[in-house]
């Protein structure tokens, strides 16, 4: 650990101004070495120099029509009537060189694209001439028939009609692209048509990706839960960001909360990159070190910023093996904390470090449509989603905004980001945001476009198809009781409950199914579990589902009944269950920890036992219920749904499900 005491444990009492910090990244260094890339790896690139023609672009004068090539002064007053009458004295396709010259009185054949003949200022399209013989009034013009072809032209032609000129794309020695020019498929059109086979670009920035953490495993290998060990993703989401701004992104190693192991991969990434990112290790836990590294192996400019999420970021440089130095910048540890750094602070400087355009931000307008409390002095960035409550394909209803509705499970939840659309960032003397109240979301990227159709409550595989078949929902699994309250507060379009509603609400039946619940046991339920008192008179370790879910209200109904029929106490039967406390918030949880050995009973649906392929107990049916918005029933979307539930399909083949119509 490198001798660090508790009392060397950071303390946040100074947080640099968000300006502050974009200034300390804007004096880091981060561009690239210019570098040369081969024609067809440099889209998306940007140009380190100028490029200019280093030829006449065509190279020689062009024909631009099937026809025949003429001298245009052999055509004049020549129309549909009174054509004029040419010896065709050969012909010349693209790629050839002409072996004729066109004379006074003669034309050539000639293909789009041919080297226009010696001689030749024009072509006629060959939609307007005729073989002359077909014509039958030879008037003696063409002098030389001796292959026998005759052209009878229908139209006047002036010179250069049909033609491109040597040099009329561009000319030799002509500007072509400046310097700074991004390349897309046009300009590469540009460089190919000049012959230019490497292409001088601006180096990306080469960014080294430190992720920190003994807990870290990477994705592909085994997880263990019992160890605390979680999947990185850091590395991954900062990686691609680092693409998506120009960069060129380095996965290194991850390092383990250890001094010297941190100082040795940090060192060895500043000596092979222009920028080296880390992640986690900046608070103020024992292990949080990080700033150690960069003040011993560098300069830290700058560390904790008076923003929310991402407070404990840093700044600074690390010094290289070469005399040089290295930009570096520390991420949170906590994922969406660490992408919201990303995105505000250091994807704008990487961008113009790889001389990329500022990505162009679309800010929408809209309502809030629950209130927001705030108050840590910090600036806040509220990851929100977006609902027009008129659908898509009418104006919103109401006052024409959309509503804004904070999506925010905490930094440590990487759905905080994925069921969100933009971020609204309330300034730090802000401390209350009032339900209906103006704000601007900004997106997270222009072509992000909100769900059509917003839904809340409890989890269901029928459910789940039924999503899959509409046009991009949204659907946010809080559970039955959660769902109703949200519905009550007007914001979803939909609500879907299970189980009794106790609190009533008002809301249009869309329509729905039953679902068969119970106990999932072990295949062929080899502890014989009969029922519920088997849960509660024999030792057997039960997994739950969480409160708020309407399988967990049956199986509280269900125990009370068993309760009252024994003459026992409720809360008793309860604490008699092993494992009752512990909580699944999906459906399929607490089978699959059935599945893996880690419980003997899970609470569930027959589906899920069928589709895992293991026992089940049944218990009850339980009725499962879409209910609209009675403000949103018009919206397309939620017609959508309507009928897609009375067509049934999304019940098919699911074990234990019923139809029961609309109601
Ligand atoms: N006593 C205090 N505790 C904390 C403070 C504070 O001021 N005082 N700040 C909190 C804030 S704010 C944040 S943000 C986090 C920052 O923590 P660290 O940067 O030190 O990061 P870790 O502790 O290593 O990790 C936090 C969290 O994130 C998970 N993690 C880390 N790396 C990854 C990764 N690559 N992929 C996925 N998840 C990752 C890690 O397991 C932890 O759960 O500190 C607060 N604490
Ligand atoms: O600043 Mo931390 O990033 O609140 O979550």
């Amino acid at each position: 650990m490198g001798g660090i005491t508790v009392s060397d444990r950071k303390q946040f009492r100074d947080l640099a101004t968000p300006e502050a910090a974009r200034e300390a990244i804007a004096s880091l260094e981060l561009t690239g070495e210019p570098e040369s890339v081969p024609l067809t790896e440099a889209r998306g690139r940007v140009l380190a120099e100028r490029i200019d023609a280093g030829r006449d672009v065509p190279g020689f004068d062009r024909a631009s029509m099937d026809g025949y090539a003429v001298r245009a002064r052999d055509t004049f007053g020549a129309d549909e009537a009174e054509p004029a009458v040419l010896a065709r004295v050969g012909e010349v396709h693209a790629g050839e060189e002409p072996d004729v010259s066109v004379d006074p009185g003669t034309c050539v054949e000639i293909s789009t694209g041919a080297v226009m003949p010696d001689g030749a200022d024009a072509v006629v399209m060959v939609e307007r001439t005729d073989p002359a013989d077909a014509v039958g009034e030879g008037d003696g013009e063409g002098e030389n028939d001796s292959d026998g072809d005759r052209i009878a032209i229908r139209t006047t032609v002036a010179p250069g009609d049909h033609v491109m000129l040597a040099g009329a794309d561009i000319a030799a020695g002509a500007r072509a692209l400046g310097p700074g020019t991004r390349l897309t498929p046009r300009e590469i059109g540009l460089l190919s048509a000049l012959g230019v086979e490497e292409v001088p670009v601006r180096g990306r920035p080469t960014v080294g990706i430190v992720s920190t953490g003994d807990e870290l495993v990477r994705p592909g290998e085994p997880l263990s839960d019992d160890r605390g060990e979680i999947y990185d993703v850091n590395s991954y989401t900062i990686a691609s960001a680092v693409e998506e701004a120009g960069g060129s992104a380095e996965l290194y190693p991850h390092v383990g909360d250890d001094y010297e192991e941190m100082e040795r991969l940090l060192s060895r990434a500043a000596d092979e990159c222009d920028l080296v990112v880390s992640s986690g290790s900046t608070s103020a836990s024992a292990v949080d070190v990080i700033y150690r590294v960069i003040e011993r192996r560098g300069e830290l400019l700058l560390h904790g910023v008076a923003v929310k999420p991402g407070k404990p970021m840093l700044v600074g440089r690390l010094d290289r093996e070469d005399g040089g130095e290295s930009a570096y910048v520390g991420l949170p540890g906590y994922p969406v904390s660490a992408l919201t750094i990303f995105r505000t602070f250091l994807a704008p400087a990487l961008r113009e470090a790889a001389g990329l355009p500022e990505p162009e931000t679309a800010t929408v307008s809209g309502r809030l449509a629950v209130e927001q409390r705030h108050g840590e002095g910090r600036l806040r960035f509220l990851p929100v989603g977006l609902l027009e409550a008129g659908g898509d394909t009418e104006t919103v209803v109401g006052d024409g905004y959309p509503l804004v509705y904070p999506v925010d499970k905490g930094s440590g939840a990487t759905t905080s980001l994925v069921e969100a659309d933009g971020v609204v960032a309330i300034d730090p003397d802000t401390d209350y945001l009032d339900a209906g109240e103006r704000v601007e979301v900004e997106l997270f990227s222009p072509d992000v476009r909100p769900p059509t159709l917003l839904g809340v409550g409890e989890d269901d595989p029928a459910l789940n198809r039924l999503l899959d078949g509409l046009d991009r929902p949204r659907y946010l699994p809080v559970g039955t009781r959660e769902g109703v309250r949200r519905l009550r507060d007007g914001l979803p379009d939909v609500a879907v409950t299970a189980g009794p509603v106790r609190r009533s609400v008002e809301a249009v039946d869309l329509g729905g199914w039953t679902r068969e619940w119970g106990l999932v046991v072990p295949r062929n339920n080899p502890d014989d579990v009969q029922g519920l008192v088997d849960l509660i008179e024999r030792e057997l370790r039960f997994r739950n589902r969480t409160s708020d879910a309407g399988l967990r209200t049956a199986l509280e109904a269900e125990i009370e009944s068993l309760a009252d029929e024994r003459g026992i106490d409720r809360e008793e039967a309860i604490d008699a269950i092993d494992g009752y406390g512990l909580e699944s918030r999906a459906f399929e949880s607490p089978a699959r920890a059935v599945a893996g050995g880690d419980a003997d009973v899970g609470l569930g649906l027959r589906a899920t036992a069928t589709e895992l392929e293991l026992g089940f107990v049944p218990i009850g049916i339980q009725e499962v219920r879409v209910r609209a918005n009675p403000e949103r029933t018009e919206k397309p979307s939620v017609a959508r749904l309507e009928s897609a539930l009375a067509a049934d399909d999304h019940l098919l083949g699911l074990d234990g499900f019923d139809s029961t119509g609309g109601s």
